[in-house]
């Protein structure tokens, strides 16, 4: 029943039971009590619409606002994982400045004593596990204290900075310098023995010896000693360094600007 005919059917009741001439109708007691049941029904129809209005109504709300919440956070989650990803990557990058900076000799941007300890290591492991030689050679430059003197410290380092280079260019691909400290240099050559670095060392010898480092003067020659030796199998890396150190002190000895091998 819609809401027109609802109300027309109400006030055609309400008009007969108010009419007179039916006071006495044996029916108007029961449509009177049909009637009122009737309104009641109504009224609790009436109440339950409006109850379960208000509860979707608040459903509704309360859904809403858990959505928003939900993508509030969300964004939040999204900005924290940027913020991470980004602090990750700065760290990435930050680690590998120090590893670079830890491991670079900071005059001369070649590898520092660490770098050498560090591939000293790798590589009498491979050797020993392939079977294969290894060749070391230390560099000592002459008589370095009078470039100092003579010429001051920031010269001296610029020959450093030259000495570092011309090593650098003067050895093989696969072998590897640093600067072992002060005014020395190591030289680590993988698949050699002492005898077959000879050449190698000897051709380093020349370029340090080829250098014209500028000055205010006249420009500066230097020259350096070499000890060369191999890694014995089983040995400490401690005592093929100590042999090469011997070798070029002996270089020194028999009047510098040479190389010694100690086989
Ligand atoms: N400019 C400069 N000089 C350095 C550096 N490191 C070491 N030296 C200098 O190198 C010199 C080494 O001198 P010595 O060990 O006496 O030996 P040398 O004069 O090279 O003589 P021989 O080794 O006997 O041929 C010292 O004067 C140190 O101050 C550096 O980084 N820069």
């Amino acid at each position: 029943m819609s809401m027109r005919d609802d109300k027309d059917l109400s006030l055609a009741v309400e008009a007969l039971l108010a009419d007179p001439a039916y006071a006495r109708n044996p029916l108007r007691q029961a449509l009177d009590e049909l009637y009122t049941e009737f309104r009641n029904v109504l009224h609790q129809i009436d109440r339950v619409t409006r109850i379960s209005d208000r509860y979707q109504s608040v459903t509704r709300e309360r859904t809403q606002s858990l959505t928003e919440r939900y993508q509030k956070q969300l964004r939040q989650l999204e900005k924290m994982a940027r913020i991470s990803d980004r602090y990750q990557s700065m760290m990435r990058d930050l680690n590998e400045a120090l590893k670079e900076a830890a491991t670079r000799d900071a005059l001369t941007g070649i590898g520092n004593r660490r770098m050498l300890m560090d591939r000293l290591k790798a590589e009498t492991a491979r050797a020993q596990r392939m079977g294969r030689p290894l060749a070391l050679a230390l560099l000592d430059v002459d008589r370095f204290k009078t470039v100092n003197d003579a010429w001051g410290h920031e010269i001296g380092d610029r020959a450093l900075v030259e000495i570092a280079r011309a090593v650098s260019d003067a050895v093989r691909d696969y072998d590897i310098c640093g600067r072992w400290g002060g005014e020395e240099f190591m030289i680590i050559m993988p698949e050699i023995g002492a005898r077959e670095a000879v050449p190698v060392v000897e051709r380093v010898r020349e370029a340090v010896a080829a250098l014209k480092v500028a000055t205010p003067g006249e420009p500066l020659s230097l020259s350096a000693s070499f000890g060369v030796t191999e890694w014995r199998p089983e040995e400490n890396i401690s005592d093929t360094i100590c042999r090469a150190d011997a070798a070029m002190f002996a270089a020194k000895h028999a009047g510098r600007n040479r190389l010694e091998v100690a086989a």
